[in-house]
């Protein structure tokens, strides 16, 4: 079995020698609230769903015959009425989703299956949480995803948007010098970034306790941020990845994306103040953008489960 996204796909020419290349198709960012009820205390599940389908859809795009193109509102249809009997963690949702497609219809070889998860947590009323009511969780999004292609599934977790600050213990020095360098060395700057990872399990990973591992990696690339003096993000980040893989024997692959956040130290001097490293300027734009996969020496790169992770084009 290979995957449509990775290989070319056999399909006829039209009359100009045109063919269909790499397709897919679903519904995206389906959202889904799922509120538990079977007592006083309510449960609430916020999830953000993408479900997208391989296969065999070349007569719609060639000859207008929708006869295999499951439609993408039936998609939609069927995440909400999977969420009515619970939806679990969110990778074994999207694995419930992947099979259910895969073994309904025959042409359906597989597909992509993704998820943002929303966390809230209870509102506190005279030191209790509430039974029903809620407020959003906002440190980070995590996010889970799933290929299916044929009988394999790979299962791929994740984070974005976890913002982590260190005021010191970081620096940059040693980097080349030529005639448009004017950055500064220091040994003394904040080191500000947020992290995107997403880390990739062995395939056919599905009986994990997947919300124990996912705390328990947030935990670690936390921790390891602050564990020791940072000679650039790429090392700080390498050093995340490291820990997490050491940590998790589970994990075949960890990929991190992480800003580096630029603080400029403000110049008061025309106000006569000294600025020994307290004032500085949050700039937005533009960043240093650091990315890396850490993996196992020897292992299997899983390149198609990357390509279909990410954006199609
Ligand atoms: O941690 C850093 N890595 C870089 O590659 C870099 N480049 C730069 O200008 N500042 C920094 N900081």
């Amino acid at each position: 079995m290979t995957d449509i996204l990775t290989n070319p796909v056999e399909t006829t020419a039209t009359d100009s020698g045109i063919v269909l290349g790499a397709n897919q198709y679903g519904k995206a960012e389906v959202r889904v609230v799922k509120i538990t009820r079977d007592s006083e205390r309510h449960e609430i599940d916020d999830l953000n769903v993408t479900s997208q389908l391989h296969g065999d859809f070349e007569a719609a795009h060639l000859e207008g015959d929708n006869g295999h193109v499951v439609a993408t509102d039936t998609q939609k249809n069927t995440i909400f009425s999977f969420s009515r009997d619970g939806i679990g963690t969110p990778e074994a949702f999207l694995l419930r989703l992947s099979d259910h497609f895969t073994s309904s219809f025959d042409w359906v070889s597989g597909g992509r299956w993704e998820a943002e998860k929303y966390e809230w947590e209870r509102i506190q009323v005279d030191g209790e949480g509430h039974d029903h009511s809620f407020v959003r969780k906002g440190q980070e999004t995590r996010t889970a995803y799933v290929l299916a292609d044929g009988d394999e599934r790979h299962v791929v977790q994740g984070l974005k948007g976890l913002t982590v600050l260190k005021s010191t213990e970081a620096g940059f020095v040693g980097y080349p010098k030529d005639r448009y360098t004017s950055l500064q060395e220091t040994t003394d700057r904040i080191l500000s970034t947020d992290v995107t990872a997403r880390w990739r399990f062995a395939e056919g990973s599905r009986d994990l306790d997947f919300d124990a591992i996912y705390a328990d990696v947030k935990r670690i690339l936390l921790e390891e941020f602050t564990r020791r003096y940072s000679a650039a993000l790429q090392t700080t980040m390498f050093d995340m990845g490291r820990a997490v893989l050491e940590a998790h024997p589970e994990i075949a692959e960890i990929r991190m994306s992480m800003p580096n956040k630029h603080h400029f130290l403000v110049d008061l001097s025309p106000y006569q103040l000294d600025n020994p490293g307290e004032v500085f300027f949050a700039s937005d734009r533009s960043y240093g953008l650091i990315e890396a996969s850490v993996t196992r020496e020897g292992s299997d790169p899983a390149l198609k489960v990357w390509q279909s992770a990410t954006a199609f084009c």
